[in-house]
C-alpha cells in the first residue's frame, strides 16, 4: 500500500456538549514512530479510540491502512495491533493460550501460530513462564505479554496507549527496547506517552495535543526550533568578563539567560561554542565551563504549554 499508514481529517469527538477531539488533522507515514502527547484530558486516548474504531467520530474521516477502522473492523482488527496501558488477557488461561486464541482470531494456520507463539515468547524472555496461567504475572510480564500478542498478530502498525505506565525503571527500558526492534522491523507505531524522555529518544515525530487538538506536530529537534527559537542548548561560565554581554548579537543566539553566578545559558539554532568563546576571550575573560546539549522534549513541552496558558 502506498500512501499514509494513518489519515485523519476534521475528525472530531463530542460527548454531549464537551470536545475530546477538535477537527483533528493527522498523518503518519509507514514506518515511524508517531508520540501522541498532551496533559491528561488533551483528547489523546479518544483519537486512538477513534483510529482503532472503538468510538464513532461525530464528524470528519480517518483511515488507518486505507481502511475505515468503523466501516472495516475485521480488516482493521488483524492489521492493527493495540497495548493499552493494562493488557486484558484471559487470567485463567496461560500465556501461550492466550497468544493461540489471538493467533486463532486473527485466522493464522496453527503450525505458523504454533512457530509464530515460541518466536515471541523467546524474544519477550517468557518462554520459561508461557504454560503459566497469566493470573500469576507482574505488570511488567503482562505489557511484555502484549509485545508478544503484536508478534503473533504480525500486525503492521501497533497503537500503544501509555504501555509503560506502572512498569519500574528496568521494566521500562526493556519494553522500550522491544518497541524500539519493532519499528526497525518496519511496524509503524502510534505511541501516547506521558515519558518525554522516552519519546524523545523512540519517536520520529510528536504531536503535542491541547484541548482536542494538534498545538504542535514534527520532529523534536524543529519544535524546539519552533518553540524554544533554537534546539541547541549551550552553557557557558567564565570568570572576569560579563558573559551575557560578551556574547550579545551573535548570530544563531535566539535566548541568553543567566542561570547562576557567572553561568548562562544559551539557546541557539546552531552550535556556537567556537564564536561565543571567543568573544568572552576578546572580553577579557576566562572560560570555565562550556557544554553544549540538544533542547530536550521536555523544555519544550513545558514552555509551549506556558505559552497556550499565557495566550488563552
Ligand atoms: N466516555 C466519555 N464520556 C464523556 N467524556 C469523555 C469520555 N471519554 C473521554 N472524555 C473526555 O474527553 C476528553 C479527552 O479525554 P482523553 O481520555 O482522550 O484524554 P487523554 O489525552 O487521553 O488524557 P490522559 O492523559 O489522562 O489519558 C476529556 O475531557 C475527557 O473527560
Amino acid at each position: 500500500m502506498s500512501g499514509p499508514v494513518i489519515e485523519a481529517k476534521g475528525l472530531t469527538k463530542r460527548y454531549g456538549q464537551a470536545i475530546a477531539v477538535d477537527a483533528l488533522d493527522l498523518t503518519v507515514e509507514r514506518g515511524e514512530i508517531f508520540g501522541l502527547l498532551g496533559p491528561n484530558g488533551a483528547g489523546k486516548t479518544t483519537t486512538i479510540l477513534l483510529l482503532l474504531g472503538l468510538t464513532e467520530p461525530t464528524a470528519g474521516q480517518v483511515r488507518v491502512l486505507g481502511l475505515d477502522p468503523l466501516r472495516q473492523p475485521l480488516q482493521v482488527k488483524k492489521r492493527v495491533g493495540y497495548l493499552p496501558d493494562a493488557v486484558g488477557f484471559y487470567d485463567g488461561m496461560t500465556a501461550r493460550e492466550n497468544l493461540a486464541y489471538t493467533a486463532r482470531l486473527g485466522g493464522v494456520p496453527i503450525e505458523e501460530a504454533r512457530s509464530r507463539i515460541a518466536q515471541a515468547l523467546a524474544r519477550v524472555r517468557l518462554q520459561d513462564v508461557a504454560d503459566r496461567r497469566v493470573a500469576t504475572f507482574s505488570r511488567g510480564m503482562r505489557q511484555r505479554l502484549g509485545i508478544a500478542d503484536l508478534l503473533v498478530k504480525a500486525c503492521e502498525v501497533a497503537i500503544l496507549d501509555e504501555p509503560t505506565s506502572g512498569l519500574d525503571p528496568q521494566s521500562t527500558q526493556e519494553l522500550l527496547d522491544l518497541i524500539a526492534r519493532l519499528a526497525r522491523e518496519g511496524m509503524t507505531i502510534v505511541l501516547s506517552s506521558h515519558l518525554l524522555g522516552m519519546v524523545q529518544t523512540l519517536c520520529t515525530r510528536v504531536a503535542l495535543f491541547h484541548r482536542g487538538k494538534v498545538g504542535l506536530i514534527g520532529k523534536v529537534g524543529d519544535l524546539a526550533s519552533r518553540v524554544l527559537g533554537g534546539s541547541y542548548v549551550v552553557e557557558i561560565e567564565a570568570s572576569g568578563c560579563d558573559v551575557a554581554a560578551a556574547v550579545q548579537g551573535l548570530a544563531g543566539i535566539t535566548r541568553v539567560a543567566p542561570v547562576g553566578s557567572g553561568l548562562v545559558r544559551i539557546d541557539a539554532d546552531r552550535d556556537v561554542r567556537g564564536d561565543a568563546a571567543r568573544r568572552i576571550v576578546e572580553a577579557g575573560g576566562a572560560l570555565t565551563r562550556l557544554s553544549m546539549d540538544r533542547s530536550s522534549l521536555d523544555e519544550v513541552y513545558v514552555r509551549y504549554f506556558e505559552q497556550v496558558s499565557h495566550a488563552a
